[in-house]
């Protein structure tokens, strides 16, 4: 499988479109429209966040057990992610370090547990990288109102620190190859010249990982 990752905006999902329809693959996608909890997260964070985290990975793991007929099927969002928002929203005062804690020995409990499908780690995870500017843009161009920095003024220290550490989170992350599109410069939502590119740059990994053939 391979795994879409990136900061909220960043066009994973977009992204994770356009590949699966080039590769003739599965998208699985996580729903935010079906989401019950987001809304009211973002209406009242240290309320939720727990509950929300919770939410998360009980979808993912499902996405990763969606993701296991084809080594080319593609997820919008990667289960590793997670972690580093949970941890971001605990620093926040929006939930506790026990929190975080239980909910990092549950993720490990239950990926050991995975090791029976043939494919738990992503054959290739993509980071869509976008600067602060960028990611603002996109948020407010999408316009789910619960996201809006001019619903919740706080969310911009929220979007500002959470853009920051996934340097460091795209760093070590080191469950198998990775590779970086640049968000910034290629619009692939928006130019069919700048998504040819990005997915000639996927072709080129993943050829290179054997996992296409010419
Ligand atoms: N672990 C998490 N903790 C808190 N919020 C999360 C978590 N995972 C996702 N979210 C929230 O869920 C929403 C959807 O997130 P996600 O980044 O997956 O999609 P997206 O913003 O639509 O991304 P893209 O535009 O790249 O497709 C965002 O509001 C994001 O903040």
């Amino acid at each position: 499988m391979i795994v879409l990752a990136g900061t909220i905006g960043a066009g994973k999902t977009s992204l994770t479109t356009l590949l699966a329809n080039h590769l003739g693959s599965k998208a699985i996608y996580e729903s935010v429209s079906d989401n019950p909890i987001l809304p009211l997260f973002y209406d009242d964070p240290k309320k939720y966040a727990f509950l929300l985290q919770i939410y998360f990975l009980n979808k993912r793991l499902d996405n990763i057990k969606n993701a296991q007929e084809n080594k080319l099927d593609v997820i919008d969002r990667s289960i590793f992610e997670d972690a580093l928002l949970f941890q971001l929203n605990a620093d926040l005062g929006r939930s506790t370090e026990t929190e975080v804690q239980i909910y990092k020995s549950l993720l490990t409990n239950m990926m050991e547990k995975l090791t029976e499908l043939p494919s738990k780690d992503p054959g290739l995870l993509i980071h869509v990288r976008v600067s602060f500017d960028t990611m603002l843009d996109r948020i407010q161009k999408r316009g789910r109102s619960f996201e809006q920095i001019s619903v919740h003024p706080d969310l911009y220290t929220y979007y500002e620190e959470l853009n920051k550490r996934y340097e460091a989170w795209y760093a070590s992350y080191d469950r198998g190859p990775k590779m970086e599109i640049d968000g910034d410069k290629y619009d692939f939502v928006e130019s069919k010249p700048a998504a040819d590119e990005v997915l000639k740059q996927i072709d080129a990994k993943l050829f290179d990982l054997g996992s296409l053939v010419g």
